[in-house]
């Protein structure tokens, strides 16, 4: 059975937050999206200049379209902005039966409103008494309990007296409009009085918009798989925290959060591990000419995940135990893994930062001939002198490299094709051929020994 969950909610031009950030939400997670579109909003990072409101009886058709046909696994409420709008919702989800996650949306992140003043009452009388969980933030929460929501004490308050009042069987509120190192979000279960918290590090970013609706959107997605409410809310507080790490510095204002981010990871992470199976097969291949290229301290060829996810050793993929010189031949150690490569990882983070297209390296053993042969066939080839690092760099671990990759492009005014250097005390002199993917650095690795020994003849 395919999971399905609807949006009621708005449309952002911007693409960041209402529909367009739920039916993301909810096919990062597996779940067939629907739409019932309640308002469109001339809106973009910075905020909201116009909004044109879906007459009350199309966003009911909309509800009963979909209910009627597709079906109707879970739901959620996103900007619902005047008191007929709400009451043609509530209509709907009550005919229909099928279990509501309400954010209650009143401002967006810019600080425009987005409900008219006199709907609030409503969406307090009729739509948060229908919510199985509804979402506030702590300003959120402030309007509907009448005080402030400064503290995680108040926080608890509030949800109490959310569920206690307004009758929804979940209430969170939300922390991060909270302070502190974490993000902390206060649940509470209206039948067993029971709270629990959501713990989360808080990411310094201004790209947060669109975070209440992927969170609520990610819970009603959850619903409509058949987890346990917990169990949605966990798993949204795990994708809204991606989405949050990720977001998209787009625009002026606040970027969009990235909710594909959840499936993207997973998907580019299988596609570099493939990526570098295949130009592994083409090392094996190869093996007898590229084993005269291994250098002393073994070679390396590793694959970034792409600029937005590349953040440190872990998202580059490389060989576990290194390509060695077996009996003359050039020999994979093990299956790519992500994590395991430092050298070469080093060198490819570097370049990313020039050239975020860069995503691949080798390092093979220096040899003249092949800086040589990799000039006349016109790659660009950029060198650097180990012995002019600086103490304060050869003091700390893992900086000598970025150190000299920095140098090495600086020297090419660009990322160069091949980085190399002579070596230093104790330091094997070194070649790194950089490249967009693990098959573009396999290729001019073959192209330049092949030159060389077509030379020999
Ligand atoms: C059409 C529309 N719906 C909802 C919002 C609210 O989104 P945002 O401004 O990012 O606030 P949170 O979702 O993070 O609470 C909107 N701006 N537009
Ligand atoms: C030791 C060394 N120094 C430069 S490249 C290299 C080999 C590959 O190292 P890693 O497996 O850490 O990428």
């Amino acid at each position: 059975m395919i999971p399905r969950a609807l949006t009621i909610a708005g449309l952002d031009s911007g693409g960041g937050a209402g529909i367009t950030a739920d039916l993301k939400t909810f096919h990062a997670l597996g779940v067939y999206g629907m739409v019932a579109l309640t308002a469109v909003t001339a809106q973009n990072t910075l905020g909201v200049r116009a909004v044109q409101e879906i007459d009350p009886s199309i966003v009911e058709a909309q509800i009963d379209a979909v209910a009627e046909d597709i079906g109707i696994n879970a739901a959620k409420t996103g900007m619902l902005s005047s008191s007929q709008i709400m009451e043609a919702a509530a209509r709907a989800v009550r005919k229909w039966g099928f279990p509501l996650v309400v954010d209650p949306v009143m401002y967006a992140k810019s600080g425009d409103p987005l409900i008219r003043p006199e709907a609030m009452e409503t969406l307090r009388r009729v739509i948060i008494p229908i919510a199985k969980v509804v979402t506030p933030n702590a300003p959120e929460a402030s309007h509907l309990v009448g005080f402030r929501v400064e503290t995680l004490d108040d926080a608890k308050r509030a949800a109490k007296v959310i569920a206690e009042e307004l009758h929804p069987e979940i209430v969170i509120v939300k922390g991060g409009h909270l302070t502190g190192d974490e993000s902390i979000d206060i649940v509470y279960f209206r039948d067993s009085g029971e709270y629990r918290e959501l713990k989360a590090l808080r990411i310094d970013t201004k790209n947060t918009h669109g975070t209440g609706c992927s969170f609520s959107a990610a819970i009603a997605a959850g619903l409509a798989k058949g987890l346990s409410p917990w169990d949605a809310i966990k798993l949204a507080k795990e994708l809204i925290t991606t989405a949050i790490k990720y977001s998209l510095p787009l625009g002026h204002g606040h970027g969009p959060v990235n909710p594909m981010a959840w499936l993207e990871l997973r998907a580019y992470r299988a596609d570099i591990i493939d990526e570098l199976n295949k130009a592994l097969k083409v090392i094996e291949d190869n093996a007898d000419l590229i084993g005269n290229y291994i250098p002393e301290v073994q070679s390396n060829l590793g694959y970034a995940l792409p600029a937005l996810y590349a953040r440190n050793l872990d998202d580059v993929a490389a060989v576990p135990g290194r390509i060695v010189k077996y009996m003359g031949k050039a020999k994979p150690s093990g299956p790519p893994t992500f994590g395991v490569s430092s050298h070469v990882a080093n060198y490819i983070l570097t370049a990313m930062k020039h050239g975020p297209e860069v995503r691949s390296a080798m390092n093979i053993k220096y040899d003249n001939r092949v800086i040589e042969a990799a000039r006349e066939l016109g790659y660009v080839v950029s060198g650097y002198d180990r012995r002019q690092e600086p103490p304060e760099v050869k003091a700390r671990e893992g900086a000598s490299i970025p150190w000299g990759t920095e140098q090495a492009i600086k020297n090419a005014g660009r990322v160069p094709d091949i980085i190399y250097h002579l070596g230093d005390y104790g330091k094997e002199p070194q070649i790194v051929i950089l490249g967009q993917s693990p098959i573009d650095v396999v290729n001019k690795l073959l192209i330049i020994v092949k030159r060389i020994n077509e030379k020999r003849f």
